[in-house]
C-alpha cells in the first residue's frame, strides 16, 4: 500500500482512526474461550463490527508472543484475514524490533513478507545500519518511535544532545537514511503539544499516534498541533475501543466507541483540512 493510497482511504472514510488489537485472554467475554482459537475469534467479530470506521488496524506482537505458537497462529490468521476480506485496510505490526543488519533484515522479511503487513514499528536506538534493511521495501512503511506516549520518554527521548533534543536529531537523521520515503513516526497523543516542533522536521510524513482513550491524550489537540495537508495522522486507540464491553454485545460496544471517535475526525477534517 502507498501513503498516497491511504491519505484517499481517510478522504473516503472521514477517519483517521488505527484499531490496536491487543487481545488478552483475561479480558476478552469469556464465552468465547469456547472456541479453538479464541483470539482470533474476537479479533474477527471487532474487524468485521469496524472495519467501516477505521483505516488501520495494530496488533501489539506482545499480545500474541505471550501465548507461543497459539497467539503467533492468532497473529497469522488475523492478518490474512484482514489481507484477504479487507484489503484496503492499512495493517501495522507494533513490534519495536531493531537490531544489526542482517537481523534487521530478517525481522523485515518476518513482518513484511512472511506475514504480509504494510508496516512495522522500529526502535531507532541502534541506528542507521538497523533501520535501512525495513526501508528497503517497496511499499511498505517503517514507524520509527520518535517520542513516546509513556512518561519514560522524558528519560531520553526529550534530552539535549548537542544541539537539540534527542527526538528531533531521531527525526532529522532518519530523514538522511536511503529510501526515508518509506518512513513513518510514533508520536504519542500524551505529548500533543511537541507536535508543532515535529511537523517544523516532518511536515508530510505520517504520523502514528497512540495514546487517546486509556492514556488520557487529546484528539483534538494531536489534531490541532499533528495535522497536515495530507492528513498525516493515524490516530490510534486500542483498549478504549475494544474493551467496551466483555459481555456478548463487545463487538457491537466497540464498534459504537469507534463510531464516537469517527465522529469526532470528521468534524476535525472539515474544520481543519
Ligand atoms: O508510544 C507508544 C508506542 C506504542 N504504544 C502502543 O499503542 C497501544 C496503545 O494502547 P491503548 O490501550 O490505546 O492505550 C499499545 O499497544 C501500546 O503498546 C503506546 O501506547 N505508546
Amino acid at each position: 500500500m502507498t501513503a498516497q493510497f491511504l491519505t484517499e482511504e481517510i478522504r473516503r472514510k472521514k477517519s483517521f482512526l488505527c484499531i490496536g488489537l491487543d487481545t488478552d485472554l483475561d479480558k476478552i467475554p469469556a464465552y468465547l474461550l469456547k472456541e479453538e482459537d479464541p483470539i482470533f475469534a474476537f479479533n474477527k467479530a471487532i474487524i468485521d463490527a469496524t472495519h467501516h470506521l477505521c483505516v488501520a488496524y495494530k496488533p501489539n506482537t506482545a499480545f500474541y508472543e505471550a501465548y507461543g505458537i497459539k497467539g503467533w497462529k492468532a497473529l497469522e490468521r488475523t492478518i490474512n484475514y484482514l489481507n484477504e476480506k479487507y484489503p484496503e485496510i492499512f495493517t501495522i505490526a507494533d513490534a519495536k524490533r531493531g537490531d544489526i543488519g542482517n537481523t534487521s533484515t530478517r525481522y523485515a522479511k518476518a513482518f513484511f513478507e512472511n506475514l504480509g503487513f504494510d508496516s512495522v514499528t522500529i526502535a531507532p536506538y541502534m541506528g542507521k545500519d538497523s533501520v535501512e534493511p525495513f526501508l528497503a521495501f517497496k511499499d511498505k512503511y517503517t514507524i520509527l518511535l520518535a517520542l513516546t506516549s509513556n512518561m519514560g520518554a522524558f528519560d531520553f527521548q526529550t534530552k539535549q544532545l548537542e544541539d537539540q533534543e534527542l527526538y528531533k536529531k531521531v527525526l532529522q537523521t532518519s530523514l538522511t537514511y536511503e529510501n526515508s520515503e518509506n518512513l513513518m513516526y510514533v508520536v504519542g497523543a500524551t505529548k500533543a503539544s511537541f507536535l508543532t516542533d515535529i511537523r517544523k522536521i516532518v511536515p508530510q510524513s505520517f504520523l502514528l499516534v497512540p495514546g487517546v482513550g486509556a492514556q488520557g491524550g487529546s484528539l483534538q489537540e494531536v489534531c490541532k498541533y499533528g495535522m497536515s495537508d495530507n492528513v498525516g495522522l493515524l490516530v490510534n486507540s486500542s483498549r478504549g475501543i475494544i474493551y467496551a464491553s466483555n459481555q456478548e454485545d463487545f463487538a457491537k460496544a466497540a464498534a459504537k466507541k469507534a463510531l464516537e471517535l469517527q465522529k469526532e475526525m470528521s468534524e476535525e477534517l472539515k474544520n481543519r483540512n
